[in-house]
């Protein structure tokens, strides 16, 4: 469980104050996928390395399994001994995997054993059932250079497991990946979080990472998070600006002589045969002008973009029946209803 509350980092850099975070307050569930997605200096990295305190924060407080992490002294790798031992439940995954290279794929692995102080055979023993749990028992013995990016990913997620964590972090790790390896990658991280009840916070700016692993999502910009939820509640909230941009639909062709309406069907309703219904209720031409269907998690969503002949205020009846049957109902380029 990771509990981040009014959080802010301010850099000094060069004579002038940069707010990196700017107040942001996150919950993650035991056991949740949570999925921090937000472009470029957004802020995402600094919130990442303020978890485990690999970053100061300037304000705020961050518990990682009911232990506030900001209290404990030290500073990067000048940590006093209790914020190192809370770290070792922390395990950390990034982008460029951070492996060494002058060590076997079993040797990286054993890296943070060594500093647990274990002795030599325990480690081997441990890192070999580690690498087995990532799919990669027949590498041990591999240098980096020997091992495709997905492999290096596999050898830095056992890593990580090592300390035995309850939390795993994720930086970007699925950044450097085509996109067949980002996808075993990320359902290794999916089984591993149901195998080992991980708590999985990760950062991205891949929309698709969110849709195939996240339970719950946040959106930041500018140092804060400007939405924050569920993914299947965040896609039923009219104007989501993160659901718009999990399942785009592109820019509305509107007119005065026709209704563009965006739906998004979830639940029961995403089964349910409610185009065709509206027609024969209301007696409408429905044109389906855009469509896409995903699986969040187990759950089948969709969006669809449908035209109704006469302008929105001729339609209220149609867009009524709509919003009964369960579905969300927008209307593009306008203020969300
Ligand atoms: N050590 C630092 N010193 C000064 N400013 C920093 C430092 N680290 C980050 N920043 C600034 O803080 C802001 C947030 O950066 P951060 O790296 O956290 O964003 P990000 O969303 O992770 O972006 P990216 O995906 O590009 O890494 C940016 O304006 C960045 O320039």
């Amino acid at each position: 469980m990771i509990t981040i509350s009014d959080l802010t980092k301010v850099y000094r850099a060069r004579g002038r104050d940069v707010t990196a975070l700017d107040g942001v307050s996150l919950h993650v569930e035991p056991g949740e996928v949570h999925g921090v997605i937000g472009r470029s200096g957004a802020g995402k990295s600094t919130l990442i390395r303020c978890v485990n305190q690999l970053e100061r924060p300037t304000s705020g407080t961050v518990t990682v399994e009911g232990r506030d992490l900001t209290a404990l002294a030290g500073k990067g790798n000048r940590a006093g001994r209790p914020l190192r031992r809370a770290r070792g439940g922390i395990g950390m995954i990034f982008q460029h995997f951070n492996l060494l290279s002058s060590r076997t794929a079993q040797g990286n692995v054993e890296l943070p054993l060594e500093i647990q102080g274990l002795g030599r055979r325990e480690r081997a023993r441990k890192a070999l059932e580690l690498l087995d749990l990532v799919g990669l028992a027949d590498r041990a013995r591999a240098h980096p250079a020997q091992l495709s990016g997905g492999q290096k990913q596999r050898v830095g997620i056992a890593r990580a497991l090592a300390g035995d964590p309850k939390v795993l972090l994720s930086d970007e790790a699925t950044s450097a990946l085509d996109p067949e390896t980002t996808g075993s990658v990320l359902r290794l991280l999916r089984d591993l979080n149901r195998q080992l009840g991980l708590t999985v916070l990760l950062i991205t700016h891949e929309m698709d990472v969110v849709k195939t692993v996240c339970d719950s999502a946040s959106l930041m910009e500018d140092g804060r998070l400007t939405e924050s939820g569920r993914v299947d509640d965040l896609l039923a909230t009219p104007g989501s600006r993160l659901a718009h941009a999990l399942f785009p639909l592109g820019a509305a062709d509107r007119g005065p002589d026709r209704t563009v309406v965006d739906l998004t069907f979830h639940g029961e309703a995403a089964g349910a045969p409610v185009i065709s219904r509206l027609a024969r209720v209301h007696g409408l031409d429905v044109s389906i002008v855009g469509a896409t269907v995903e699986t969040v998690g187990t759950r089948q969503i969709g969006r669809m973009r449908i035209e109704l002949p006469g302008p929105a205020e001729k339609n209220a009846a149609p867009l009524a029946f709509l919003r009964d049957q369960g579905l969300t109902v927008e209307l593009p380029g306008e203020e969300p209803r």
